[in-house]
């Protein structure tokens, strides 16, 4: 092969001159400048379309991660990047300090969509974490009398709920934790999926409990189905909040708006981010309602980005694609055929596998290979997935992804884990 950088494509979009550099050299530049608080797969993406991205040197890869749920919608998907187009013509950023015409719209629609009445929008997740923190350490405050700097939240262990300074407190995961005190104080951690744990951790001073409806980051873990129930019954019992962090399970990611759904519960606030912000920009809210969001008053809480009108473009097209377009239901027909195809997996190169809607989390025998070599022998081979602890691998395919490019992905698995039995077993 000739020098790489004459394989290269200029994915500058034409506002750059100067070479057209390879893959290998952008991950030079990447390793010496950007800090090393990621672990990136070596794929430099330069476009993506559907569930499809194509590196700077024109190879193709489906996109199992779809940024970690974030771009349920797929790649420039037609509607959000005219919704986009129409807003960047328009106004771009009024900050709360107006009011903006995509404002009013978007919180009602997101509200709706939910059954709830108030939304309290912020940018990422982690900071739609910390709004319900402060919201429900505040509620427990003005109703339930509890004294400043006494509230305490239940959480489970093995979370994941971002990366800010009080997130991590409440985090096991030796990485986000270690070495970064002082922490803050007033956080329960109970095992996630016994809601007896929670039952004898509330006490007076208990504002909340907060989960995730499926643990996502954890590995795709799917508590017991009386689990979110258990919770919602111990909440009503002791005048607790329930709030759930959708994250990465909401929005179609499990066949249903929310994953709280398959159990019917409705919690008192949901946490919404990621695909919120349809992979186009960063988007989140907690949702609840009035006797909920109504204890924060003006200047209380906020942020300059939160809720500005390229967001609320973005939110408002997303929750109308929820309701109008195909995804739920490809969610929740293709989910069937994920699920019946890791089952295969299992004794064949995992020890286990999991999966709600198209989320599947799939744990290599790790005698075979890391989750971390599966994911680069997939990439090899045009399938992008990610691990998360040690061996575990996620799959978390765009909605739009087609019936036949999800077995191809799923075949590609299946000869990756053939591969290393053949060579490892
Ligand atoms: C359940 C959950 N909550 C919160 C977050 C944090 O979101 P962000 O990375 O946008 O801060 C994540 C991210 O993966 C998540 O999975």
């Amino acid at each position: 092969m000739s020098d790489t950088r004459s394989l290269g494509r200029d994915t500058s979009g034409g506002n750059h001159t100067g070479p057209v550099i390879s893959s290998s050299d952008h991950i030079g530049l990447a390793e010496t400048h950007s800090a090393h608080n990621y672990n990136p797969l070596p794929v430099v993406i330069s476009e993506g379309e559907g569930a499809w991205v194509t590196d700077v040197e024109g190879r193709r890869y489906l996109d199992c991660l779809a940024g970690y749920s974030a771009t349920n919608f797929g790649h420039s998907n037609p509607d959000l990047l005219a919704a986009a187009h129409h807003q960047l013509d328009r106004v771009t950023l009024t900050s709360r300090a107006f009011y903006h015409d995509q404002f009013g719209p978007w919180v009602t629609a997101l509200a709706d969509l939910v059954g709830k009445e108030k939304v309290l929008p912020m940018n990422t997740g982690a900071e739609a974490v910390e709004t319900a923190v402060k919201v429900a350490r505040r509620w427990a405050y003005d109703v339930k009398g509890v004294p400043d700097g006494q509230a305490t939240i239940i959480v489970a262990g093995g979370n994941f709920h971002g990366r800010t300074t009080t997130v991590i407190s409440f985090s096991e995961d030796p990485d986000a934790y270690g070495g970064f005190g002082p922490y803050t104080p007033g956080f329960r951690v109970v095992p996630y999926g016994d809601a007896d744990a929670i039952a004898a951790a509330v006490d007076g001073t208990t504002a909340a409990v907060l989960v995730e409806p499926v643990q996502g980051e954890a590995g795709v873990i799917v508590p017991p189905p009386d689990y979110l129930p258990r919770i919602r019954e111990i909440c009503d019992e002791n005048r607790v909040l329930f709030i759930a962090d959708e994250v990465q399970s909401g929005l179609g990611r499990t066949g249903t708006v929310t994953a709280c759904e398959h159990t019917g519960v409705v919690p008192d606030a949901y946490l919404f981010g990621k695909a919120l912000g349809g992979g186009i920009l960063p988007v989140s809210a907690m949702v609840a309602d009035e006797d909920v969001l109504g204890v924060i008053k003006p200047g209380q809480h906020g942020s300059t980005f939160g809720g500005n009108p390229m967001a609320a473009a973005m939110g408002r097209t997303v929750v109308r694609m929820l309701r109008e377009g195909p995804y739920l239901d490809n969610a929740q027909r293709l989910g069937e055929l994920l699920r019946a195809r890791i089952k295969e997996f299992v004794g064949n190169g995992a020890v286990a596998a999991r999966s709600i809607g198209l989320w599947a989390g799939i744990d290599v025998d790790d005698s075979l290979a890391s989750g971390r070599e599966l994911c680069e022998r997939l990439a090899a081979k045009g399938v992008l997935v990610k691990d998360t602890h040690g061996s575990t691998v996620r799959l978390s395919p765009a909605l739009v992804v087609t019936e036949e490019d999800l077995n191809w992905a799923l075949d590609r698995f299946s000869e990756v884990l053939a591969e290393l039995r053949a060579e490892k077993g």
